[in-house]
């Protein structure tokens, strides 16, 4: 059997980790890098990991992606910040009926991707990972690691389990990398915001891990009342999210090792912040369908003016 190839698009927390995990089970794999090219071409990457350290000291890097071949899955892994590059990015790496694999948070960016590419297929894929970038080419994976993948189509209708699903499931599950497979992409984004809305908001503006958000009754409430106004979005797209769903996510953050987000430690280094992705595309979803997020919209501004404040 042909082995598929591979392309990382953005080398950082998440790409590096999986596609180092990929390479190590004996994928060949392109890793596309910014500031850390030079350090990773000549000494390749470091992966200190809680189910094992490994390094890579060889890897195929590049800082441009003209000089990257073509490859059968490209995976999307720059902060969603950087998707204005895609454009330039995208065509010229992925085959022709290659896949797309977007493993960013957010909601809506396969769309995105879609307006870019054709004839290939869109995976997105929500990423259940701790994981820091804590220096050029050295990746920190803290906790969990799996990812629950679905098919784009057109305005997110139902795809059911694709040929493409598979194949990718089966070289991320040969990595040690465990899949769940939606036939929901959209059910599972908003799914997925569950989470990243509440505490990656609160978590910048209050200044809070999320053991303290979930400790004091005043945030616990106000990271619920979040959750039930992504679950009000959600549904004005057509999709149900299960009171029980919304309780196990409290359950598992409660359980959870004391966790700076990932947008609170990009506050901290004074990196750009994934508003747009995770808090104004689902407010702007469930507004074209007639339903205003009150809660979240006031997030998204309070973030904005933080946002554009450090940049200062
Ligand atoms: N980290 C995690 O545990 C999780 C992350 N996610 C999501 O995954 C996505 C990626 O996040 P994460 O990996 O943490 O982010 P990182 O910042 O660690 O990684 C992004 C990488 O993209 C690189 N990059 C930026 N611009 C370019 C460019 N023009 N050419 C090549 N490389 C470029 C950056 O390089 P440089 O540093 O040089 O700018 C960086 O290494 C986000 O959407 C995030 O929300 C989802 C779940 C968990
Ligand atoms: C929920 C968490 C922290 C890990 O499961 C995550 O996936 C994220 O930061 O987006």
């Amino acid at each position: 059997m042909v082995k598929r190839t591979y392309a990382i698009l953005g080398t950082g927390a998440l790409g590096g980790f999986y596609g180092a995990k990929l390479q190590k089970s004996g994928l060949e794999v392109h890793y596309l890098l910014k500031s850390d090219y030079q350090q990773v071409r000549e000494n390749g990457l470091i992966i200190e990991s809680k189910d094992g350290d490994f390094t890579l000291p060889q890897v195929n890097a590049y800082n441009n992606v003209e000089k990257m071949p073509q490859c059968d899955v490209v995976i999307v892994s720059l902060k969603t910040t950087q998707n204005q590059l895609l454009r330039d990015l995208l065509p010229p790496i992925v085959k022709d009926n290659g896949t797309v694999l977007v493993l960013q948070n957010g909601l809506d960016i396969e769309a995105e991707v879609a307006e870019i590419v054709s004839n290939v297929s869109i995976i997105g894929g929500l990423c259940f990972l701790c994981s820091n970038k804590v220096a050029p080419g050295h990746i920190h994976h803290l906790d969990y690691g799996q990812i629950t993948l679905g098919e784009y189509t057109s305005n997110y209708q139902l795809t059911g389990i694709t040929q493409k699903m598979r194949e990718v499931t089966a070289d991320f599950e040969n990595a040690g990398i465990s899949i769940e497979l939606l036939e929901d992409l959209l059910l599972g984004r908003w799914k997925k915001l569950v989470w990243n809305i509440p505490y990656n908001g609160l978590s910048v503006i209050l200044d809070a891990r999320t053991d303290e958000l979930m400790a004091d009754i005043h945030t616990r409430q106000l990271v619920e009342n979040l959750m039930w106004e992504v679950a009000a979005g959600a549904k004005s797209t057509g999709r149900i999210i299960p009171e029980s769903f919304i309780q196990t996510m409290l359950d598992y953050t409660v359980k959870m090792k004391p966790y700076r987000t990932s947008m609170k430690i990009d506050f901290d280094e004074c990196r750009p912040l994934e508003i747009e992705a995770i808090f104004g595309n689902p407010f702007r979803k469930a507004e074209a369908a007639g339903v205003y997020l009150q809660q979240i919209r006031c997030l998204y501004q309070q973030l904005k003016f933080l946002d554009m404040r450090m940049r200062k």
